[in-house]
């Protein structure tokens, strides 16, 4: 059954979700308040890089199933079915998550909701949000308590969100217990094609739902800070992290995935979700509960650091130095540079005096404007040139396929630092070059 659906926020997460409910054949408008966002998406060009995305939107607008607006009014006429995917960004100079977007969109969209409506909460909010908003939104809406709050929070990976979001591990809604409504049944509605192919739905109270999102996330960093921290001990002992990981991770309670050491993880989510997590733990006075998520998070800045004392050390003085650094975004398939370690290394690097010489195959553009004053190439073999070491920061395919002969004649100094042990030491070292992992000798 095809459902008139609204998705207000069209980042990376709201167009991927608009994309992909038109796609199982509702009927979706997409709400942003970026006009050129917006101009982008109406021409069905999506506005940052995400394989297989581009496909989706096309065909669905294509199909006369999925347009775009800044009207809220319009949104409102559209349906009762809305999604909610705002940011929910770090606060400035705080570990709080700032919802004022959230906040902005209960403003606006409830007064113009006169009958019974479903809004569904898909962005990461600190535990109590949703009960708050639902309260919000009764208050100012005409429709009262026919107006229902739910939350729906996503697990997509960038680089893998149409596949995320059409083939979830599992769907998890959060429900009013106290007023309970129609929530439940238009999700199983939503969902009835993925539900229809045994996915997991689980039905919660709001609280519990918002904090699956959040515990999720913090699990994830927790396992990457985990390894990274075996990681200084096998540096220092003379062991392999990446054997390691190998070996403990056929331990079917341990598992391999998210167990690859290197210079750790940003984004627009782990870390800010992190710290959020701790900071809206505190509020409740459960203050002692997440104080290890504080390491995690210093472990993972503790990788940045680590990296640059490694180029250092390969190259003697980093005054001077020239450095190629290969990758930018956040991790590979992604154009996202957001709290990006390849990014804030490469800042450091020329900060303490190195030339650096970037290149990424997606996230060019979007480094520039974040860090204007970094060098940049337009190819591997340009950011090469004359490099006295080569750093390896994201593991885009096209630097894990690098053989040495690529490089022959282009660098200055035969030296790689593999920034995401992503790399056949032997290869390289076999071809003369001297090649340094993290945590592997
Ligand atoms: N990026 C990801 O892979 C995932 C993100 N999330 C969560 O989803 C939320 C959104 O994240 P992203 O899509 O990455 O952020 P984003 O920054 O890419 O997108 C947010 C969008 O909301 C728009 N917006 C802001 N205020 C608005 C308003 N009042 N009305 C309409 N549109 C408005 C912005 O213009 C922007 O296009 C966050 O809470 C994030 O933690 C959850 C799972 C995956
Ligand atoms: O809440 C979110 O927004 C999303 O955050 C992460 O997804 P994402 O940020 O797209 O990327 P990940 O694949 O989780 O990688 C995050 C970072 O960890 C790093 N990482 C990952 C795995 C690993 O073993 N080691 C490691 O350093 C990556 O390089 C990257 O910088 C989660 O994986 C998603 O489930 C979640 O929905």
């Amino acid at each position: 059954m095809s459902t008139r659906i609204v998705v207000i926020g069209t980042g990376y997460l709201g167009a991927t979700h608009a994309a992909c409910m038109a796609d199982l054949g509702h009927e979706v408008l997409g709400v942003d308040v970026d006009p050129s966002k917006l101009a982008k998406l109406e021409a069905g060009e999506v506005p940052f890089w995400e394989p297989g995305l581009p496909e989706v939107l096309t065909r669905n607008i294509e199909a006369g199933r999925l347009r775009f607006t800044a009207s809220y009014a319009e949104a409102a006429e559209f349906g009762d079915v809305f999604f909610l995917a705002v940011g929910t960004p770090q606060r400035k100079g705080e570990f709080a998550a700032d919802v004022t977007y959230v906040d902005s969109v209960i403003e606006n969209l409830a007064p113009l909701i006169s009958g019974p409506a479903v809004i569904f909460g898909k962005s990461t909010v600190p535990v109590g949000t949703a009960a708050r908003l639902g309260a919000r939104a009764r208050e100012l809406s005409p429709a009262g308590d026919q107006l229902e709050v739910a939350w729906n929070p996503e697990f997509l990976r960038e680089g893998h969100a149409v596949q995320d979001t059409l083939h979830p591990d599992r769907l998890v809604l959060g429900v009013d217990r106290d007023r309970l409504g129609r929530a439940e049944d238009v999700a199983r509605e939503v969902y009835a094609t993925l539900l229809g192919e045994g996915i997991p739905f689980l039905v919660t109270d709001l609280a519990t739902a918002e904090l699956v999102k959040t515990s999720a996330n913090a699990f994830l960093a927790t396992k990457i800070s985990f390894i990274n921290a075996i990681s200084e001990v096998c540096e220092a002992a003379g062991a392999d992290v990446t054997v390691l990981a190998d070996a403990i991770g056929h331990d079917d309670r341990i598992g391999r995935k998210f167990l690859n050491a290197g210079i750790g993880f940003g984004g627009g989510c782990l870390p800010k979700d992190i710290r959020a997590f701790m900071a809206r733990a505190g509020e409740l006075g459960a203050d002692q509960a997440l104080t290890f998520l504080r390491e995690v998070d210093t472990i993972n800045m503790r990788r940045r650091t680590a990296m640059v004392d490694v180029v250092r050390e390969q190259v003697g003085t980093l005054l001077g130095a020239r450095v190629a650094v290969l990758g930018c975004a956040f991790k590979p398939d992604s154009d996202d540079v957001r709290d990006s370690p390849a990014l804030n290394v490469a800042g450091q690097l020329q900060l303490q005096g190195a030339g650096v010489s970037v290149f990424d195959p997606k996230a060019m553009d979007n480094s520039r404007t974040l860090f204007p004053t970094l060098g940049y190439s337009a190819s591997t073999l340009e950011a090469c040139r004359g490099a006295d070491v080569v750093l390896v920061l994201t593991e885009w395919r096209e630097f894990r396929d690098l053989v040495p002969a690529d490089l022959d004649g282009v660098v200055r100094e035969k030296r790689i630092v593999d920034g995401r042990n992503c790399l056949d030491p032997e290869l390289w070292r076999n071809a003369g070059w001297t090649y340094r992992g993290l945590g592997r000798p």
